[in-house]
């Protein structure tokens, strides 16, 4: 757990590079899918201060607002502005989610035929990311997997729409995310303990708390600031580090 914001951001950092180098060592390249909201910003704007081989890097989004990239709410719109179009990273490297066709079920299945293309897997079949960026909301959401919504039930998708408010959103699948070979939660604030408390729980509704769903194959890793994460420390049987 780490004292604040600024300290969470800096062990995301060590940890995200690391797992960045790991990647293109193993498969010569690293699929690093990106979450919105606004704690991951100064985690971007650090990425942008490093000296990475940005070709070998490919960037996605968990989630998206159904706007284009130049609004203020755009994840890609935010995540370029801190990050990507900071440094010299390859276009043709940057996965956005498209929000152009005025409807974004025919959205989510562009981009799902876009990442079946690139990790060439075929209907059915779930690609693995090298790195999957999660926040979670006060209410215990994830990407845009909102409590009681009918995007948690899609389990033979890998992209599907999402809502906030009826506000349409794109977003990974729950079974996508859970096939990443190392997933990270980035959670902090005060406003974040009651959500977390049942997250952790030895019994809660999953369709309450989506961020209870998120079980990947591979590493699971969730970094709290103290301000979130005290809540926890009740909980004997956590390991807290
Ligand atoms: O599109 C989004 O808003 C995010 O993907 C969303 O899932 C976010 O991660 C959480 O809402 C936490 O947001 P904060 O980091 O701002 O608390």
């Amino acid at each position: 757990m780490y004292q604040d914001k600024v300290a969470l951001v800096g062990g995301a950092l060590g940890l995200v590079l690391e797992q960045i180098k790991q990647a293109i060592a193993q498969r010569g390249q690293c699929s690093l899918v990106l979450a919105g909201g606004s704690t991951p910003k100064p985690l971007y704007e650090a990425l942008a201060q490093q000296d990475l081989p940005w070709e070998k890097l490919h960037i996605f989004w968990g989630d998206e607002r159904y706007v284009p990239p130049t609004h203020p709410d755009s994840n890609e719109g935010m995540a370029r502005e801190a990050w990507l179009d900071a440094v010299d990273f390859p276009a043709a490297n940057i996965h956005g989610m498209p929000t152009s066709a005025q409807d974004p079920q025919k959205d989510a299945s562009r981009y799902e035929a876009e990442l079946r293309e690139f990790f060439g897997v075929s209907a059915g079949e779930f690609p693995v990311f090298d790195l999957i960026l999660l926040g979670m909301g006060d209410d215990g959401h994830t990407a845009s997997l909102f409590p009681q919504t009918a995007a948690l039930e899609v389990c033979d998708r890998l992209i599907t729409v999402g809502e906030k408010s009826g506000q349409p959103r794109l977003t990974f699948t729950i079974p996508l995310i859970n096939q990443g070979r190392c997933v990270i939660f980035m959670v902090a604030g005060a406003n974040k303990q009651p959500a977390l408390q049942q997250v952790f729980a030895e019994t809660a509704d999953p369709v309450a708390y989506p961020s209870r769903f998120i079980q990947p194959q591979g590493e699971l890793w969730w970094l709290l600031d103290e301000a979130a994460g005290t809540v926890l420390k009740s909980f004997n049987n956590l390991v807290i580090e």
